[in-house]
């Protein structure tokens, strides 16, 4: 598992630390990562070109005393300072004994083998200044390597307010920042490494599950399984004007691990068609045998309220997604009120934006909560989708619900503050239906008896896994080819144990 943590909870620990150290030692330990990941990476330093690009503040005497590490083994280096009066004078004095030189010559930059990205670290401020800006849009022909954080990404958030320097690979020291794994953020830092500066972070911002950690905590029958207690999902999903969102629910659910998948809704004769392995009942949930956990809401139209308040009105766990968080949001998180059992949001942007306006709804007043409500103070205050941790984790302690937050970085927090950023995916998952697939199957690890931090978060590590897999050499996929690619990420991820 990987663990982030936010700038405040980093500065905090590195006092901590330092306060146990000689002075320098930890930027030393981080100059030294640095110098060695560089090194990988231009395979022969002696006589390679290597430009450090050298902010005001210990970002930039990080990447100035490793570039003295690599001047010392035979690079050619050089040296930007874009506050040259300000620049780290320790690192400046390393590079320059170790036979570095400075410049103010752009074109270094493009024919350099190796840019060190040193502008500005975890005390980033507000967009890229304009003397860095030219570097985030000047063309470049050899790797950059981001020191910490990639300039011109907030290192907590991932939101990037202007421009930033795209990195080929970051070098991060202590622990991942969480901008490193949230869009726009995680496409500017390529391929992460971390360096070890002995940092010991409290309990972190934000986790990002592997592979392990997914064959870990997959549901997997043994010699005592039966269908039941593999555990049975309910799907309330589709209707007579959306009958295939049914279809795609049902897809993901069988792909989910439960031992049997039940049907509620007008699309039974559809779904048994296709998938004659699913129990089906024309009625709702209150009317279908038991269930290990409900899934309400995609296609669901104007069935979605009474889906809804039966499958809540349960003891089992419930997703809810698409009609049925139209639904919730009108209602507002009093309907969640009583639930002892846990309830999982999968709201996509515009479902959030709902759900952030429902934050209105349920006042006392009767009246449906309108667009804007809501949006007045935390996560809301932004568009969701330049601010997903907050919205996420807003929405979360709001509703007293888990909630996925889908885009093309998903992010799922829970009321009790853990947030986890998904790692896999694809763009080519933005097709229509394939949240359907996803809700279906996160509703099956549910049932199938995972939490619902696990369930949701192993559902879009496996829905990502599986989108790319049926992209595999960039082509287009439909709802179904992501679900019909989830067993093959089910052994990919199972195949590292
Ligand atoms: N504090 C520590 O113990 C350690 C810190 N380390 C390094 O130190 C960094 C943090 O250093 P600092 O606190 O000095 O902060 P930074 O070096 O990240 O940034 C502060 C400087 O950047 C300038 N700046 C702020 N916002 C800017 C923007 N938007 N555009 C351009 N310039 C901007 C400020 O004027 C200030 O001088 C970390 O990211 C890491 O690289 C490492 O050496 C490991 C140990
Ligand atoms: N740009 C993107 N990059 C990666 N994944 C994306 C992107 N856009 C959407 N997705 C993913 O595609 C799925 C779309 O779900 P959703 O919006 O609910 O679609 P639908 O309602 O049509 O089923 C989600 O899993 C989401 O995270
Ligand atoms: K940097």
């Amino acid at each position: 598992m990987r663990h982030a943590h936010t700038v405040g909870q980093v500065r905090a620990a590195e006092a901590e630390l330092m306060a146990r150290l000689p002075g320098g030692t930890l930027m030393q330990r981080a100059a030294a990562g640095l110098a060695a990941t560089c090194a990988r990476l231009l395979g022969r330093v002696y006589g390679s070109r290597v430009l450090v690009l050298a902010g005001s503040g210990d970002n930039g005497g990080d990447a100035l005393y490793a570039a003295a590490r690599l001047a010392g083994r035979g690079a050619a280096v050089s040296a930007i300072l874009l506050a040259p009066e300000k620049a780290h004078a320790g690192g400046l004095a390393a590079l320059r004994a170790a036979g570095g030189r400075l410049t103010s010559d752009l074109s270094a930059f493009e024919r350099a083998d190796l840019v060190l990205d040193g502008i500005v670290g975890i005390g980033a401020r507000g967009g890229l200044r304009p003397e860095a800006q030219r570097f985030a849009r000047a063309e470049r022909r050899g790797v950059v390597v981001a020191v910490d954080v990639p300039s011109g990404v907030d290192p907590d958030s991932g939101e990037v307010a202007g421009v930033a320097l795209r990195a080929d690979v970051t070098v991060c020291f202590g622990t991942y920042k969480p901008g490193l794994l949230i869009d726009p953020g995680a496409s500017y830092a390529g391929a992460l490494q971390l360096v070890d500066i002995g940092l010991e972070p409290p309990r972190p911002a934000v986790t990002v599950l592997q592979h392990p950690d997914l064959a870990a905590l997959l549901p997997v029958p043994s010699a005592e399984s039966d269908k039941y207690r593999r555990g049975v999902v309910g799907v309330a999903a589709g209707s007579a004007r959306y009958p295939g969102a049914a279809l795609l629910a049902v897809a993901g659910a069988l792909r989910g691990g439960a031992g049997a998948v039940r049907y509620v809704g007008t699309a039974a004769e559809e779904v048994v068609r296709r998938f004659p392995e699913t129990l089906v009942t024309e009625g709702s949930p209150a009317g279908a045998g038991r269930v290990q956990a409900w899934v309400v809401g995609p296609g669901s139209g104007d069935g979605a309220a009474r889906a809804l308040q039966e499958a809540l009105a349960g003891q089992v766990p419930v997703l809810v997604d698409a009609d049925g968080l139209t639904e919730l949001a009108r209602l507002g998180p009093t309907a969640l009120a009583g639930r002892t059992a846990p309830t999982v949001l999968t709201p996509h942007t515009g479902e959030a934006a709902r759900l952030l306006a429902g934050l209105g709804a349920g006042d006392g007043t009767g009246e449906p909560a309108g667009t804007g409500a809501g949006q007045r103070d935390g996560g809301g205050s932004r568009e969701p989708a330049e601010a997903r941790l907050a919205t996420a984790r807003r929405l979360a302690e709001a509703y007293g619900a888990t909630v996925l937050l889908k885009g093309s970085t998903t992010v799922i927090a829970t009321p009790g503050g853990d947030v986890r950023v998904n790692p896999t995916g694809t763009s080519w998952l933005a097709t229509a239906g394939s949240g359907d697939v996803l809700s279906g199957l996160a509703g099956s690890l549910l049932a199938a008896g995972l939490g619902p931090l696990d369930a949701a978060s192993a559902a879009a590590y496996l829905h990502g896994l599986a989108g790319r897999e049926a992209a595999r050499g960039g082509a287009p996929v439909t709802a179904l080819d992501v679900a019909a690619a989830l067993p093959a990420a089910w052994r990919t991820v199972r195949s590292v144990h």
